[in-house]
């Protein structure tokens, strides 16, 4: 393998650092900027290579030693930042930002201007390294396992990284799961739920390391749809519950929900503060931004999502909260026309919104667009699809809701103008 020794200069969205050589880009994944380092070189391609630190020369002072070789795993992927402190990971996360927002945003100098000197990576209110809820693992060889930094190839783990105590509390590392393709596990205020997708007498294996309160599920693999009704229930009910400024969401335990902990609380202020008058709220899920919102600001709220199984927590979730919405199962960039709203929300899944969605919206009588995303690249494409639909983008905040992961959390909103 190819060894070249360099200094890096900026930090890239994915959690790379970049550095400019004389034989071209190289994206460095393990190393911090200003460092100088030893790299090898794992792809070249035609406009860039990738390769990953070997050696620290010149160390940053914003270096740790990497966190997963105190938690056993040194080569999983998903802890960008394993090797930073939490503060510095911030300031690089929102250096990567900045850095999309002129490059795939392209807004205008006067916001840009004020991005520079306003835009932050603000911490969750309880910070920590154990924050994940929700978590996907592989099964390989039998036991439970993740993704090898920058591969597909899985590696088992006995302790998996950034996640809630709950989940390592099942200590699953223990349990032979020959026969199971993968585990999820949904931790909720009280109680979680373990999904084993495979073999069923796999399941039946867990059933007494999952806790009395919680629910053991399993799923046949190969079978992605799961609203095709194909889950088993073998304890409890499949349900999670989570309680926000008061306000109860219970919804299927497979179904989607926020992953950090702060993240359903802080989202849904963001939200709130933002919205004027009447609510769409589009990839609605089991309709926190919808409910808070009509408990908050008295608004009328019409959420869409394409799942059946959230749409009927939504519905039952307003009624507990004693607000009135209406929700409708639909693919979104399927809806003929949106209801007459002052604004609409959209959080969409990372790929971001269709063009059609983006024409749907143009052509309603929204006056505003409030857009949560967990994906920088796709949120600065839209905002400046929406910008050329004749929308402009008023302010832009982030929220470290993946810590010492690549991901931020946005939200921002546009105004027709
Ligand atoms: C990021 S989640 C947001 C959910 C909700 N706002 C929340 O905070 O709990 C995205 C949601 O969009 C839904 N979804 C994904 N693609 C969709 C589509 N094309 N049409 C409608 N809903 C979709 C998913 O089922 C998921 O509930």
């Amino acid at each position: 393998m190819n060894h070249v020794e360099l200094t890096v200069d900026a930090p890239a969205a994915g959690g790379e650092s970049v550095a400019r050589t004389e034989d071209g880009v190289i994206f460095v994944s393990g190393a911090i900027p200003g460092e100088r380092v030893r790299v090898e070189i794992t792809q070249t391609k035609k406009s860039f290579s990738r390769g990953r630190v070997v050696e620290v020369c010149e160390p940053s002072p914003h270096r740790v030693p990497d966190r997963r070789i105190a938690w056993g795993c040194p080569d999983v992927g998903g802890v960008e930042y394993a090797h930073v402190t939490v503060e510095h990971s911030r300031e690089l996360k929102r250096l990567a930002a900045m850095d999309q927002f002129s490059r795939i945003g392209k807004f205008d100098r006067d916001l840009m201007d004020r991005l520079k000197r306003e835009f932050r990576v603000t911490p969750p209110h309880h910070d920590g390294e154990e924050w994940r809820t929700r978590v996907q693992l592989a099964v390989t060889g039998g036991r439970i396992g993740m993704y090898r930094a920058g591969s597909h190839e899985t590696v088992p783990v006995t302790h998996v990284p950034l996640a809630a105590p709950a989940i390592n509390d099942l200590n699953l590392h223990q349990i032979d799961l020959t026969g199971a393709e993968r585990v999820e596990i949904a931790v909720g205020d009280t109680g979680g739920a373990v999904t084993v997708v495979g073999r069923e007498e796999v399941a039946h294996k867990l059933a007494e390391v999952v806790p009395p309160e919680w629910s053991l599920m399993s799923r046949a693999a190969g079978r992605r749809n799961r609203s095709a009704g194909r889950t088993t229930l073998i304890a409890g009910a499949g349900r999670v519950s989570h309680t926000v400024r008061g306000v109860t969401f219970d919804l299927d335990a497979e179904g989607f929900w926020q992953v950090h902990p702060d993240a359903a609380d802080i989202l849904s202020r963001g939200v709130v503060e933002r919205v004027r008058g009447d609510v769409v709220d589009l990839f609605c899920g089991a309709g926190l931004l919808a409910i808070m919102v009509a408990r908050e600001t008295g608004a009328r709220v019409w959420g869409v999502e394409g799942s059946s199984l959230a749409i009927a927590s939504a519905r039952a979730n307003a009624q507990r909260a004693g607000v009135e919405a209406t929700f409708d199962v639909s693919r979104v960039e399927k809806l003929g026309a949106l209801t007459d709203a002052d604004t609409v929300v959209v959080d969409p899944p990372r790929a971001g919104l269709d063009p059609a969605v983006i024409r749907l919206i143009a052509s309603s009588t929204c006056k505003r667009v409030v857009y949560v995303s967990c994906d920088g690249a796709t949120f600065c494409r839209d905002a400046q699809r929406l910008q050329n639909s004749g929308f402009e983008c008023r302010d832009i905040q982030a929220f470290d809701l993946f810590p010492l992961t690549a991901h931020v959390e946005f939200i921002g909103s546009f105004d027709r103008v």
